[in-house]
């Protein structure tokens, strides 16, 4: 035992009650052998490193913060240079930095965003620059008075033909860029969204390749007015990234920094289409969604772990006679709010898996001309972007309450980790616009068309309308068709119920904007259908390791039943379970809690998340949580002094002033 009571023994005992091979799960976590030995490599790189140090972080003033980010960026680019890292190692690297800075603009939209509209011309000249940081970039996209709405952007790039230039303006106050990451104050570079005027006529909105600052001395262009958007929600947090305001005023650029691979502006001024769809101009947006997703299991993976290793050593209650107390972990109520979020992790993880394959998929159909799975991609990310981080979101939030008091406070890596996340719920959009495309597929369904994909269930229309879930008992639930088959009838069920309703409205628009909210449930019951379905199909795959399948089958039918009893009115209003059976469902799960109760420190060991990574003296691999808490409080810097500044101006007066009274 540690010294002041921590437990650090705790934690060995709850990794030797574990039912199947760690190892093996890592795997199945990293998606292969050399994923897990390429992360771990990475992390322990920057968690060996002082100059990546982030334990007094929440302690910095902004001006601190913002150049400790610029200080790790550098340093993360000199290590990267110097080692001579692959892609693949580099990306880790900077997620285990764990600092949101320009860098993951650059790397994430700016370099993406002329990679998918720039000509080969164009990519040539300007991603070697990008590639070598000589320029660094940012997405200038959303503008004060406009952000979901793009069409409605209002900056201008209106071409000149006498000088074979566009002319770059902000109009009006509205037309401030307004958010875009890395613009403040770092960026030399930004891929600029406006609206292109050529001979007179407004072509809707482009990308255009702007120069922001000097190379020289980092000083704004003559014409271009930059700023960072000021501090945001959280000490800390998202307040390491400079998010930008920039206007024009009448600024030029050449004709050749229109982004041109989807539509071209002559030397002479004529606008000129080609034949790839014109919604590839939102094709940054589905990549960063995609990545998106991905990092909705890291976040919550990273604070389930934190309150699982916490709840297994903080104890409360359960002893009348002096003797030990219960482990929080064992109580039922803990359990139940903890093992979804658990099993959402792995579920996000494997679905993350998928859609970064999906998107690889779609690049490579789209570089063959075949644009007909762009529609499927884009309702995929964007769906699974808006549940995903909504849902994580609350998950961290309900982890940190499931660490009590000590969750509160910032040594515990929560209230951070929720600032930092939870603007991942509005970038990008929070609208599931999967529902027209929902909407369509009904349409098409009905004229016999049989879909594919994601949305190859709703061909299955017949049965799926009319079945009944032949689950009796509770161990029914077990089988994977049982639950796929009441998912896909609950999601068909509530589409087709929109689709109705829509066609009784005067007009589609008008039936649209009535049906919204209940379409919003119909996206978020076939979006959760995904989720499920392709956890289920990695079940399918080859699982190596003692017991590791065993497990994940476990935590695929808690995700699946959690969610099954949280939506229990749609099951139950469209007919797809009864009361019966959705009380079986509750039964199933209490019980597969119980026998995930042994294994679940290990399940989350299998993260192989670093102690610096997770950034929690309640999430230690160790489990020594009491000395690290109380170690950690006199770090702050209100305990420099032992009386505080202030009281000679503001304490010391009114006691003695107390005292005078207390006399009288
Ligand atoms: C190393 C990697 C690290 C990366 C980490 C990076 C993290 C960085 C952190 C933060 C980054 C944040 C960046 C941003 O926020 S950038 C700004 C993002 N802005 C938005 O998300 C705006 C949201 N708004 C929309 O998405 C709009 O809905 C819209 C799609 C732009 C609407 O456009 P429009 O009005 O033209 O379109 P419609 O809705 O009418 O749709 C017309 C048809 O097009 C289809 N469509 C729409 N979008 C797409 C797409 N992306 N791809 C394919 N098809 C698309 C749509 O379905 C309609 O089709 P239909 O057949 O019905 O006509
Ligand atoms: C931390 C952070 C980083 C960002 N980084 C970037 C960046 O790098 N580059 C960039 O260009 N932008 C960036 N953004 C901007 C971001 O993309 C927008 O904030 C986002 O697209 C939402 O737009 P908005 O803020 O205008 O919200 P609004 O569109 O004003 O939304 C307000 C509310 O209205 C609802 N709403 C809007 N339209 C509809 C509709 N048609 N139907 C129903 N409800 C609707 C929304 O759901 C929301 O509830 C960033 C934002 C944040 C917070």
């Amino acid at each position: 035992m540690a010294d002041g009571g921590g437990e650090p023994d705790q934690l060995a005992g709850e990794r030797a009650t574990a039912q199947f091979d760690v190892d093996g799960m890592k795997v199945a976590w990293a998606g292969s052998r050399h994923a897990v030995e390429v992360a771990d490599r990475m992390a322990r790189l920057v968690a060996s490193d002082p100059v990546f140090r982030k334990d007094t972080r929440t302690m910095l003033s902004r001006k601190e913060l913002f150049k400790d980010t610029l200080k790790k960026a550098a340093h993360a680019w000199k290590r990267i240079v110097e080692l001579r890292l692959t892609e693949e190692e580099a990306n880790l690297l900077r997620l285990y930095v764990d600092q949101p800075g320009y860098v993951d603009l650059h790397w994430g939209m700016f370099v993406p965003a002329i990679k998918g509209q720039g000509t080969e011309e164009q990519q040539k000249k300007w991603l070697p620059m990008a590639y070598k940081f000589q320029i660094i970039g940012c997405y200038a996209q959303t503008e004060l008075g406009h952000g979901s709405n793009v069409q409605g952007l209002e900056t201008t790039a209106t071409f000149d033909p006498s000088a074979d230039e566009f002319v770059m303006h902000s109009p009006t106050l509205t037309s401030s860029k307004w958010w875009p990451g890395g613009l403040g104050k770092a960026s030399t570079h930004a891929v600029v969204y406006a609206r292109l005027i050529t001979e007179g006529k407004d072509y809707g909105i482009h990308g255009f390749i702007v120069q922001l600052r000097s190379l020289d001395d980092h000083s704004p262009l003559p014409g271009v007015t930059l700023g960072d958007i000021g501090g945001k929600f959280g000490s800390g947090a998202y307040n390491s990234m400079d998010n930008g305001v920039l206007r024009f005023d009448h600024v030029r650029i050449p004709r050749d920094q229109m982004l041109m691979r989807l539509s071209q502006v002559t030397r002479e001024g004529k606008y000129v289409h080609s034949d790839v769809p014109k919604q590839l101009l939102y094709g940054t947006m589905v990549y960063v969604r995609q990545t998106i997703v991905a990092d909705a299991s890291k976040a919550l993976s990273r604070a389930v772990c934190i309150a699982v290793r916490y709840s297994a050593i903080r104890k409360q209650f359960g002893s009348q006679d002096g003797g030990p107390e219960t482990q929080v972990l064992n109580y039922k109520t803990q359990q139940s709010r903890l093992f979804p979020l658990l099993a959402s992790a792995y579920a996000y993880r494997f679905v993350g898996q998928w859609l970064k394959w999906l998107y690889t998929d779609v690049t490579q159909k789209l570089e063959a001309k075949d644009y007909s799975t762009l529609p499927e991609a884009h309702a995929c990310t964007a769906g699974l972007k808006s549940v995903t981080t909504s849902a994580t979101a609350d998950a961290i939030e309900e982890c940190r309450k499931l660490c009590g008091g000590h969750g509160y406070l910032n040594s515990s890596g929560l209230p951070e980790l929720f600032a930092v996340y939870v603007p991942a719920c509005t970038y990008e959009g929070d609208n599931v616009q999967v529902a027209r495309f929902l909407m369509k597929t009904v349409a098409q369904v009905a004229t016999g068309k049989q879909p594919v994909g994601t949305i190859a269930y709703m061909g299955n229309i017949q049965h799926l309308m009319q079945c009944k879930s032949a689950v009796n008992t509770a161990e029914d639930w077990l089988n994977p068709a049982a639950i796929k088959e009441v998912f896909e009838a609950r999601a068909l069920r509530m589409a087709v119920n929109c689709a109705q309703n829509i066609s009784k409205a005067p007009s589609q628009e008008e039936g649209f904007s009535e049906l919204s909210p209940d379409l919003l449930e119909a996206a978020v019951a076939h979006v959760q259908l995904i989720i499920v379905t392709k956890f289920i199909e990695k079940l399918q795959e080859d699982i190596p390791g003692p017991g590791v399948k065993e497990q994940l089958q476990k935590l695929c039918s808690i995700y699946a039943l959690h969610l099954l009893h949280k939506h229990l009115g749609d099951f139950l209003s469209t007919g797809c379970i009864t009361a019966r059976q959705g009380a079986l469902a509750n039964e199933l799960l209490g019980k597969l809690y119980a026998q995930v109760r042994p294994n679940a420190v290990a399940l989350v060991d299998a993260f192989d998340y670093t102690d610096h990574y997770l950034g929690s003296v309640l999430g230690r691999y160790d489990g020594d949580v009491y000395p690290a808490l109380y170690e950690e409080a006199w770090k702050d810097p209100l305990n420099e002094t032992v009386v505080p500044d202030g009281y000679q101006e503001h304490l010391r007066p009114l006691l003695k002033q107390q005292l005078k009274l207390s006399r009288l």
